[in-house]
């Protein structure tokens, strides 16, 4: 009969074998720990190896990351560093150097400039919607994954901009303001019920259709706006044009993501194309509106008020001054009546924030352990099912290179002497993904077909999991 250390062995041998040339390169089984009891129940329990070695694994969490995000990384054995705040650039490119996992949400700039310092990095997790303070294209360029959570926070920001309606619509935070300074104002000129308004949604996507169905519950009348042509949900109605939108709607919500094409979406033109004593409401991202612009409508009562929760730049961190230093209008927004300005808290819910954890943190120890990119922003989408207990001698080969001619060939040729039992490969433009389970390796196998596949021209990044 197997003696303990024996049973254990499988999941230690694994952990003696590591290439010096890249940190990247091969990761293998954490050793065994806690009582044997416990170990053997671990072992029957799991179905899936852990093929790296995780004490290796440095993980940086910025802006404050969720607990239960935390609580998963850390429990797979990572080091996890957790800061509070976003960082400045140089300290950001100080820090990323030696990261294999970055963890941010919507402050962190990680661009190009970043991103070439970052020699370890494997995969960036971005904990919430947004990911274009990531600059995807150079991540997919240097084989690195970008993850994020599509839609755990749609709810939050749909239920923020319900509420934003009607304190527009009944000058909430003006009459509120007054009473904190002791003053009595007990007005209804310019107040109104939000019941036969019409909505406007600019992007019908996550927030905007749920937002259009608590807006339609209220009986509001929802028209939207979308570049795609998009089902609509209850009795909402999609228009042709942004500019059909703006003649019709009593308030303007936008729910688009930044692009070029959504830089100052709403300005000048726009605003004069909004009914008279219009309320804009953006939930999205500071760049969509030309706040200048905003501020010239609302003081000539063209737009009868404002809620802002995004803006184009935004403190790091909390306790930071909103000031004119950062946003050159920053008094002139303050000054304006009936404007609601948030701190970017429309994901900001317990619930939201739970959820994000768990999904951001759950991609990203799957691509970490298993390399499977399902769900992943920026490179193609391939899963395979995990290599289990019982296949001690497999390893798992991820080659990630541009996407040229002749590259399958060339890898085949080199996992042409093993066994390969199973074999993915997908592209997304000039990226491509290739993942193939080979049985019955040795350490030495394992170290050749590494070598072999790093030292060919179509080469972004090579991982060997075991
Ligand atoms: N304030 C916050 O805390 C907060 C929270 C979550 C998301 N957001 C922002 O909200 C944005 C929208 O989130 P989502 O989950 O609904 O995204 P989504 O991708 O589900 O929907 C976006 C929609 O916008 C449409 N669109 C794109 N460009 C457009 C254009 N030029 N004109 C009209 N429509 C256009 C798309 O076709 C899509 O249907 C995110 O990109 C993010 O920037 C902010
Ligand atoms: O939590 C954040 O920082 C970002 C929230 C939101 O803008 C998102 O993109 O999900």
């Amino acid at each position: 009969m197997a003696t303990p250390k024996e049973i254990l062995n499988p999941l230690r041998n694994s952990v003696s074998y590591s290439l010096d040339a890249s940190p990247t390169a091969t990761f293998h089984s954490p050793p065994a720990t806690g009582s044997f009891m416990a170990s053997l129940a671990m072992r029957a329990a799991a179905k899936q190896l852990k093929p790296f070695n995780t004490e290796d694994i440095k993980i940086l969490l910025l802006e404050n990351v969720n607990q239960t995000g935390r609580d998963i990384l850390t429990a797979q054995g990572y080091q996890v560093e957790f800061l509070k705040t976003s960082l400045p650039e140089d300290q950001l490119i100080e820090k990323i150097k030696d990261v294999h996992v970055i963890g941010i949400r919507s402050k962190t700039k990680l661009t190009a400039k970043v991103l070439q310092e970052a020699k370890n990095l494997l995969v960036i997790g971005c904990f919430c919607i947004g990911t274009n303070q990531v600059d995807l294209e150079y991540a997919a360029k240097q084989g690195i994954a970008v993850f994020n959570s599509p839609f755990a926070n749609s709810r939050s920001v749909a239920e923020l901009v319900i509420a934003e309606i009607i304190t527009l619509a009944r000058q909430l935070g003006d009459r509120s303001l007054e009473m904190h300074r002791g003053t009595w104002n007990k007005v209804s000129n310019k107040c109104w019920e939000v019941r036969g308004k019409t909505l406007g949604i600019v992007g019908y996507g996550h927030i905007g259709s749920q937002l259009s169905v608590l807006a339609e519950a209220m009986g509001i009348s929802v028209i939207y706006y979308d570049v795609v042509s998009l089902m609509a949900i209850g009795t909402a109605r999609q228009v042709p044009t942004l500019d059909a939108l703006l003649d019709e709607a009593d308030f303007v919500t936008l729910h688009v993501p930044e692009t070029p094409e959504t830089k100052n979406l709403l300005s000048t033109k726009q605003f004069e194309l909004m009914k008279d004593g219009a309320y804009v409401i953006n939930a999205s991202r500071g760049t969509v509106v030309d706040i200048p612009a905003l501020v010239k409508a609302m003081r000539a009562g063209k737009i009868a008020g404002a809620a802002l929760d995004v803006f184009p730049n935004e403190p790091a961190a909390n306790g930071d001054y909103f000031t004119t230093d950062l946003n050159g209008w920053a008094e002139e927004l303050r000054g304006l009546n009936n404007i609601i300005l948030t701190p970017h808290i429309g994901g900001s819910t317990e619930e939201a924030q739970r959820a994000i954890g768990i999904e951001v943190a759950d991609a990203l120890v799957r691509y970490i352990n298993q390399g499977t990119t399902l769900g992943s922003v920026n490179l193609p989408e391939v899963n395979m099912r995990s290599i289990t207990l019982d296949e001690s001698n497999h390893a798992r080969i991820i080659y990630i290179h541009r996407n040229v001619p002749g590259v399958l060939r060339k890898v085949n040729e080199i996992l042409g002497d093993h066994n390969v039992d199973k074999q993915i490969s997908d592209s997304k433009g000039d990226i491509a993904y290739l993942m193939a389970d080979v049985s019955d390796v040795r350490h030495e196998d394992i170290k050749d077909i590494y070598d072999s596949l790093d030292s060919l021209s179509s080469r972004i990044m090579t991982r060997v999991l075991y």
